[in-house]
């Protein structure tokens, strides 16, 4: 008896309440109207895989905690007459500190993003939320209105009670449980539609749709429904592009399709299968500095890590797949692993056939590439710049801009194909937006004599172009560098410039170390004036570098350049001294916003142009 009572004080059960988050996600659930309410089951199996894979995991060292005997299936459990489904799994558990973080909260609803992302899914009434931001769990509350999910882990002689309606709180209690493992209880809700998920054809046809290539056996009434086989050992002619889609999204917790999928079985001196996935958009945290790269890794079938980031390389971050090989030792620690040659070898390989990959869709389905292009494009020109551009070979053949040619993305090789045979260079230029650019008197100037300009709206472009220097021996240049003077019309601005030196340096008096040059440039077509820079920070590289905490000093060495063609510079010729230093600033001004920077002092501007106008 006193044991008993013993027990009772020992054992805890507390009731909490779920944090405010929490309670808009599942009050999002609860009243959920979405048609795919299936994918709860999906969600459950996955996350029994997931538990699964890290027991074994674990159990590479802690040698302890599995039997190598066990078999680690995952059993799903109908009651036709509780009105219950019961999901369990014999991983790695939780304990009562685990239950509470991963069950009573969104691990990752801290962040903004998160909230921001919820209010717009809420107006939207949109909800790949739920696939996006991890709450896989959350999704059974759509057919359930009680869960019970009891829990072991190896590391915890008690088990764990999480029971909830879904409401505001649940209720946590230690319990008696010897079985290493979670199983959770679903109880239906009393309608004819939630019913249906205690019909065994449902439950199995379910399986097969959406987690046939879980790698444990999924047993019903002691039966395996899922494939026996691993996906990555089946031949490819037996896959449908819904079996790779099916297993993408239960293994790596995306609620869409992906938008592309390599299937690799690569034999000879390497052997190894990969299977790769380009998600449609980036992964909720691929932006965020807890987000780790790597694919997962198999050796004979047997999982052995997760995030293997050795086999992919930075710029690829967002490939999500699997590596299988027979070549690595099971029991290899992490940092063996690191040094293998094997898996550098295969990681090289890969990155090799990955861009071959592109390369080819690029060729024979550019639609696609281009929507490949516009969510991951940034990656690929990140990574010619990065390491001092170590990889821009590799990589050249992927990048694709915008191009004065119908304003069509156009690759650097098809834009060098197309050249005249006069022409030397391949031009660029750098601006805000399509329409800006197009407008650009320096672009006009190009295009008018029959060349083909580049567009380049993103920061990173400017910096890949920088980093690589050439293309196929063609060097880069930007529009503000180009002029077609021929030497008889540079000898008359020479003159030009020395008859007007003291107009040109009162002007560099004015404006100072704001530029640090003045010249006449009569290619400008109907602008007065136009700003350009010197050195090897360029206008756009100074905006996109003051965004970065530390480098808002980066400035470019502007150079301030005149239309002598235009009205205004006669205008110049006859100012007052006074009126000289007002137009000066004007000018320099109109020179920033034209490239799109924001006026140093807008007051002092729009009261000295006043001052003029009203002359
Ligand atoms: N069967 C289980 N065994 C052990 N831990 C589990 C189990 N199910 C869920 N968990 C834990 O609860 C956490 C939250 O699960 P949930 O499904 O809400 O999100 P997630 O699996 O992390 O995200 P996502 O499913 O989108 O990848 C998991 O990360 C895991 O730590």
């Amino acid at each position: 008896m006193w044991s008993a009572i013993f027990k009772e004080d020992t054992m805890k059960k507390e009731t909490k309440v779920f944090q405010a988050e929490t309670k808009e996600l599942l009050n999002l659930m609860v009243h959920s109207i979405y048609t795919h309410k299936e994918i709860f089951l999906r969600e459950l199996i996955s996350n029994a895989s997931d538990a699964t894979d890290k027991l074994k995991f674990k159990a590479l060292t802690d040698t302890h905690i599995l039997d190598s005997s066990e078999e680690l299936c995952i059993t799903i459990t109908p009651n036709e007459e509780l009105r219950t489904l019961t999901i369990t799994d014999h991983g790695i558990g939780m304990t009562f500190e685990e239950v509470v973080e991963n069950i009573g909260t969104i691990a990752k609803s801290g962040s903004k993003a998160f909230l921001s992302s919820l209010e717009e899914a809420k107006k939207n009434n949109d909800l790949n939320i739920i696939g996006q931001f991890g709450v896989g769990f959350y999704s059974a509350f759509m057919v359930a209105d009680k869960i019970i999910l009891e829990t072991k882990s190896p590391y915890s002689d008690k088990g764990v009670k999480w029971t909830s309606t879904g409401e505001g709180s649940y209720e946590i209690e230690e319990i008696d449980k010897t079985e290493r493992g979670t199983s959770i209880t679903l109880y239906l809700k009393d309608n004819d539609e939630d019913k249906e998920f205690l019909n065994e054809y449902k439950i199995k046809g379910l399986i097969k749709k959406y987690s046939d290539y879980v790698k444990y056996p999924i047993m019903l009434k002691d039966e395996r429904i899922n494939s026996t086989k691993p996906i990555w050992k089946t031949p490819k002619d037996e896959l449908k592009d819904e079996d790779y889609n099916e297993f993408y999204k239960s293994t790596y917790h995306d609620w869409q399709d992906p938008l592309l999928h390599f299937n690799f079985n690569v034999q000879g001196n390497l052997e190894y299968n990969a299977i790769l996935f380009i998600p449609q958009v980036p992964p909720y945290d691929l932006y965020t500095r807890e987000y780790k790269r790597g694919l997962q890794l198999y050796t004979k079938n047997v999982f052995i890590m997760d995030k293997c980031e050795e086999l992919i390389p930075q710029y690829f971050n967002f490939i999500k797949g699997l590596v299988d090989t027979d070549d690595l030792s099971l029991n290899i620690s992490r940092e063996i692993l690191q040094k293998t040659q094997q898996l550098k070898a295969i990681s090289k390989n890969l990155e090799k056939k990955i861009i071959s990959e592109f390369e080819k869709l690029m060729t024979n389905d550019r639609d696609k590439y281009i929507k490949f292009w516009e969510v991951f494009g940034r990656h690929i020109k990140f990574g010619v710049h990065e390491n001092f551009g170590l990889n821009k070979d590799k990589l050249e053949n992927l990048l694709l801009f915008k191009s004065s040619k119908n304003l069509d993305y156009t690759s650097l090789k098809e834009y060098v194909d197309r050249m005249k045979n006069d022409q030397k260079e391949i031009y660029y230029a750098v601006g805000e937006n399509l329409d800006i650019l197009q407008k650009m008197p320096k672009v006009l100037n190009v295009i008018n004599k029959g060349f083909e300009v580049l567009y380049l709206t993103e920061g990173a472009d400017e910096f890949a172009l920088k980093t690589m220097n050439t293309f196929k021996e063609k060097t880069f240049k930007s529009v503000t560098e180009v002029t077609f003077e021929t030497e008889e019309e540079k000898e008359e601005i020479k003159k030009l410039s020395e008859i007007n030196k003291s107009l040109l340096d009162k002007i560099k008096e004015t404006l100072k170390e704001k530029v640090v040059e003045i010249k006449l440039n009569p290619e400008l077509g109907d602008s007065s004036v136009s700003l350009s820079s010197k050195g090897e920070v360029s206008l756009e590289m100074e905006k996109l570098l003051s965004q970065i905490p530390g480098n808002e000093g980066v400035k470019a060495e502007k150079v301030l350049e005149i239309n002598p063609n235009h009205p205004l510079f006669n205008k110049l010729q006859n100012a007052s001294e006074a009126e000289l230093k007002d137009l000066s600033d004007i000018l320099y001004n109109q020179g920033l916003l034209i490239e799109g920077f924001a006026l140093e002092n807008p007051l002092d501007f729009v009261t000295k142009l006043n001052n003029i106008l009203s002359k």
